[in-house]
């Protein structure tokens, strides 16, 4: 007795943590969602964004650390951290908001460029000895650039970013030259110079063979789906190949049945009116056949002038009645270019898989019903 009451004690338990731990999930799984949205591209963006917020973050880290040491003016530290956290969070707003606002990913990304330069310039203005490292940062902007602006436009960031930095040496060379010495902050702002016009141009030309691999790639996809079409589709008719049918074939599992459909005296057709004729007449009752079709069947030209239906999850009885309202419908075909009263008629033969047999037996019962169609005076269905 004892044991059960625990028994059930437990279960409770399980259940209860069960719920609460789905629970949690689910809210973990909500959180994500309004954080970071669903769309992947958004998602990309946002992690470029977390990327250069945590470079400021921890930058800001280091200062006020340094600043702890003496090394670096407090107020200058705090005034700092709260841009670069203002203009993080502000950035984040832009991006994640970006569906709304309908922003061009070059413009945010200039807005996010200029904001780091002016990042980097103050940095550089109160890290006093430390202020060589802060210099590193301007090749973060050109290279966190360069996946959205063209390399003309990140060359104009880098030029704005040198201009930027070299006005505010200058400005402290000549403010206070005992700490800013002109010939130290002359030769740091010609390697900068170099360094960052380097990466720009060695981040265009990455970007030049990004473009040109997206080319190839979108080539490549394209000729995929032409080859996929090809090798599925009829070329006369645009209905699937016997070839396509087959692999449906194969992925049928359940029940079904399929139908036989032979076009009536289609060697008369061609004798008397042509071969392009006969095509259209082809074209025709394919076009017809397939604007029949329900949700989920599959027609196929099989050969000649024979067509091949699947009906997935569809009795003998009901198929009959479906193929023969196809067959009643043709008598107002018309074939494009020719003769209005040319009546063109088909036979069919049904037959229902049995058990899971495989198709060819199916559609060989199929083929035998046809041949008593035809036998039996043509332009009729019958079942297997
Ligand atoms: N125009 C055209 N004719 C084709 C094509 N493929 C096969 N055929 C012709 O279709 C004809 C089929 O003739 P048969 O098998 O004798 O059949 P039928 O004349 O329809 O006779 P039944 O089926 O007994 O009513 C042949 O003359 C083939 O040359 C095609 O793609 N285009």
């Amino acid at each position: 007795m004892r044991d059960a009451l625990l028994a059930n004690d437990c279960d409770e338990m399980q259940g209860y943590l069960h719920t609460r731990i789905g629970r949690v999930m689910e809210l973990r799984a909500r959180v994500v969602t309004l954080a970071i949205g669903t769309d992947p591209k958004l998602r990309r963006m946002l992690t470029y964004w977390a990327a250069t917020a945590t470079l400021y973050a921890l930058f800001v880290t280091l200062l006020a650390v340094e600043s702890a040491a003496g090394m670096v003016p407090y107020h200058g530290v705090l005034g700092l951290g709260l841009y670069a956290a203002l203009g993080a969070s502000t950035f984040y707003a832009l991006v994640r908001a970006n569906a709304h606002l309908g922003l061009r990913p070059h413009t945010l990304a200039t807005l996010q460029g200029l904001f780091g330069i002016t990042c980097n310039m103050w940095a550089y203005s109160i890290t006093g000895p430390l202020r060589g490292a802060t210099l590193m940062g301007l090749m973060v902007v050109v290279v966190f650039c360069t996946f959205a602006l063209r390399p003309r436009q990140t060359l104009l960031l880098a030029v704005c970013g040198l201009a930027g930095m070299g006005a505010t040496m200058w400005w402290h060379q000549m403010r206070d030259p005992l700490h800013y010495p002109p010939r130290v902050e002359a030769v740091t702002f010609v390697i900068m110079a170099g360094c960052s016009l380097t990466v720009t141009f060695l981040t265009g030309e990455m970007n030049k063979l990004r473009a040109r691999l997206k080319a190839k790639r979108e080539i490549v996809e394209a000729a995929l789906v032409t080859i996929r079409l090809l090798a599925t589709t009829d070329e006369l008719t645009s209905v699937s190949n016997r070839r396509h049918m087959n692999e449906l074939l194969d992925a049928e599992q359940g029940p079904a049945c399929v139908a036989l459909i032979d076009i009536d005296f289609f060697k008369q057709i061609n004798d008397r009116h042509g071969h392009a004729a006969g095509d259209a007449v082809l074209r025709a009752v394919a076009h017809r056949l397939r604007a029949g079709l329900r949700p989920g069947d599959a027609l196929a030209r099989w050969g000649g002038e024979e067509f091949l239906m699947l009906l997935p999850a569809t009795s003998l009885v009901e198929a009959h009645a479906f193929v023969e309202s196809l067959r009643a419908g043709m008598a107002d075909l018309a074939v494009p270019g020719l003769d209005a009263r040319l009546r063109v008629t088909f036979s069919a033969g049904l037959a229902a898989r049995q058990d899971r047999e495989p198709f060819s037996a199916t559609v060989n019962r199929a083929d035998k019903a046809l041949y008593a169609a035809k036998a039996a005076g043509r332009d009729r269905v019958i079942g297997a």
